[in-house]
This record gives C-alpha cells, sequence and structure tokens, in this order.
C-alpha cells in the first residue's frame, strides 16, 4: 500500500514526453525523481498533484483511484521551486491558510501554526511578512504550510534550487531530519546527483521520459543498470567489453569471469568502475592492471591519477586515491600496478 503509478502516460499532442512509468512509493518513504533537464521530473509530480491530467495509466493511492480525482480533493501538498507564499500575509497567516480555509478553529489554528513554526525553527517569527525573510526562512515557512494539513504526501518540486550552496546543504540535513520526524511520504525532485544521494530512500533515474533505474542511493551509484546512469551519477570509469563464449568478460585490459547467476549469451556490455574503488594495493582474488601514471592531479585529502594500461595504451582508467595511499611517489611515466576487486566492476547491458 502507498502510491502507485501504473503506466502512467503523457502526451501533448502527439508529442509523447513519458513513457508509460509503473512506479510504487512506500508510506514514509522519501522518494526522488532525479534527471536531466526535460526528463519529465516535474511531468511526473504534476500529475501525482493532480495539476495535469495523464494520457493513459492509472494513478493510486492505498488502492483508491485517484486519477480524475481534483487537486484540492487529493491528500497531497506541494512545495513549490519559488515557495509560492501570499506575500500580503505573515508567516503565521501562511502557514494557516489551509487549515483556516478547512474551517478548523482559530485556537486550534494557532496551535498547530505554533507547533509547525517551532518545527521549522522559526517559532520566533510568526509576524514576519515573507518580503522580511530570508530564502531559507521562506523555503520554511512553505514545509510548514506543506506539513499543517497532515498530507498523506508532500511533493516537492526543486524546492532547494533558489537557495546558495551553503543554505543549499543545511536545508538538505534539515528536510531529511523533517521527514523523519514527522514520517510523511516525500516525493522530491532535483537534477543534483549529490542532493539526491544524500536525501533519499530510493532515486528514481529518470531520462528523456522515462525510468532508467529505480535503487537505494548505493544501488544506483555502485550497481548502475543502463549505460546513462553509469555516466550520469558522478564519476566513472566505463569501459566497453564483451561477454564470450566461456562464460567471460573481454574488455581490451581486463578479462574476467562472468559472475554466477549473469546471462552467457555473448553481447556486448559496459564495465564501469568507481575510481575510487582502483587501488594500489595487491589484493587477493582483485584483477591487477599494470599501468603507465599519465597525469596526477594533487588534490589534498584525494588525488586523481590518470593511468594508461599496458596492454591498451591508447585507453585510460582513473584511479582517486587517497593521500593515506601515498599517491606521492606517482610521477607521470612511472609504472604502476593496480588493483580492482571483481565486485567492484558493475557489469550493464548495453541493449534496451
Ligand atoms: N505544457 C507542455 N506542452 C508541451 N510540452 C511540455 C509541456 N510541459 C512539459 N513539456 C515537455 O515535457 C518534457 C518533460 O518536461 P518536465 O518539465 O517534466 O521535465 P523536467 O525533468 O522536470 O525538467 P526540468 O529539470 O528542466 O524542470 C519536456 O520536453 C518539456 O518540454
Amino acid at each position: 500500500m502507498g502510491l502507485a503509478l501504473e503506466g502512467v502516460t503523457k502526451a501533448y499532442g502527439s508529442v509523447e514526453v513519458l513513457r508509460p512509468v509503473t512506479l510504487n512509493v512506500a508510506h514514509g518513504e522519501f522518494l526522488t525523481l532525479l534527471g536531466p533537464s526535460g526528463s519529465g521530473k516535474t511531468t511526473i509530480l504534476r500529475l501525482i498533484g493532480g495539476f495535469t491530467q495523464p494520457s493513459g495509466g492509472r494513478i493510486l493511492l492505498d488502492g483508491r483511484d485517484l486519477t480524475t480525482v481534483a487537486t484540492n480533493k487529493r491528500p497531497f501538498n506541494t512545495v513549490f521551486q519559488d515557495y509560492a507564499l501570499f506575500p500580503h500575509m505573515s508567516a503565521a497567516d501562511n502557514v494557516g491558510y489551509g487549515l483556516m480555509i478547512r474551517g478548523r478553529a482559530k485556537p486550534e489554528i494557532r496551535r498547530i501554526v505554533g507547533e509547525a513554526l517551532e518545527m521549522v525553527g522559526l517559532g520566533h517569527l510568526p509576524d514576519r511578512y515573507p518580503a522580511q525573510l530570508s530564502g531559507g526562512q521562506r523555503q520554511r515557512v512553505a514545509l510548514a504550510r506543506a506539513i499543517v494539513c497532515e498530507p498523506k504526501l508532500i511533493l516537492l518540486d526543486e524546492p532547494l534550487s533558489a537557495l546558495d550552496a551553503e543554505l543549499r546543504r543545511q536545508m538538505q540535513g534539515f528536510l531529511k531530519d523533517l521527514q523523519r520526524r514527522i514520517g510523511t511520504t516525500f516525493l522530491f525532485v532535483t537534477h543534483d546527483q549529490e542532493e539526491a544521494i544524500a536525501m533519499s530512500d530510493r532515486i528514481v533515474v529518470m531520462n528523456t521520459g522515462g525510468i532508467e533505474q529505480i535503487g537505494s542511493p548505493k544501488e544506483i551509484y555502485y550497481a548502475p543498470r543502463t549505460p546513462f546512469v553509469a555516466g550520469f551519477f558522478g564519476d566513472n570509469n566505463r569501459i566497453a567489453a564483451k561477454v564470450v563464449a566461456g562464460g567471460r568478460i573481454e574488455a581490451p585490459f581486463i578479462d574476467l569471469p562472468l559472475p554466477p547467476g549473469r546471462d552467457a549469451t555473448p553481447r556486448p556490455v559496459l564495465l564501469a568502475i568507481r575510481p575510487e574503488l582502483v587501488t594500489l594495493d595487491a589484493r587477493p582474488g582483485a584483477v591487477e592492471i599494470t599501468c603507465v601514471v599519465d597525469e596526477v592531479a594533487f588534490g589534498g585529502a584525494i588525488s586523481h591519477v590518470r593511468l594508461r594500461p599496458l596492454a591498451a595504451p591508447d585507453e585510460r582508467l582513473v584511479a582517486k586515491l587517497t593521500s593515506a595511499r601515498d599517491p606521492r611517489g606517482l610521477e607521470p611515466g612511472a609504472a604502476v600496478t593496480v588493483s580492482v576487486a571483481p565486485d567492484d566492476i558493475a557489469i550493464v547491458e548495453t541493449a534496451p
């Protein structure tokens, strides 16, 4: 039970902007829709909120079909990128507005608003108008307003994008903490990978109107299922490879057995290796790659080292080495053997 999208599509005229989306969101989950601009994140949020109608499929909450239910009859609340506060109302009145139009008694409204403002750290500023508040404070008012009516689901459309980097980081922690305290399902839209990793229980990676992968931040990061996800999330060494007869994977400078349970049909695949999982120490069972150092970019705690595998000098392998592992001795031209644990090599299917 929870929110379910069943084969939801959206087209404008003859242009399909959302391919069939099937998605289940559990109660109390922090789910993030992540993808580049135009990938369909906001479209999904707007469909769930009822701001636009799907061209096909159904939207259900706890088994109840909401597909044709009006926006204001859905037990959801939305926090927009620009906060959409009423400028002529104080923070407290903004927060209490939804309760007022639901006909709740004034003393009750005052109590709930007071608690909500406390919860977002603005208990001392109930009388300020939006123009007298900072961007972060306005965002907190918008959040307090979203939580007072106790919605089953809060939809957040890039709510932090107007904030500067430092405030944004603070608000990420705040938002995650708030969500844990109130236990409400959050559906969060962002195009920022780090934000998605830091905040989400699960991430839905979108690309060109479809879902590429749904998984926990760790699954998405370490086990990308499509070439797009392997390239979208942080740095990754991506190496064209082939599954060949005899249950092996061959790449220009890597040859390893196909892990048990994988399809042995000969086909092209992509190998993805996180640069921080390439290490200088020899480990039993690890894939060893002898290289020549091409370039070292010292970065304090971590250095980026670009390597040229001896077996395939036109290829490159990037390693992120912590200074504790002493990249100080590495100089361009030096020979070095690096190792990667077979479990740290993601095998990504290239065919859909
Ligand atoms: N009213 C509309 N009419 C026609 N096309 C639309 C309309 N609204 C959105 N689109 C198209 O649908 C696609 C998905 O848009 P959407 O806003 O969902 O993307 P997004 O992933 O949220 O992007 P962004 O990060 O830029 O907000 C885009 O190609 C967009 O141009």
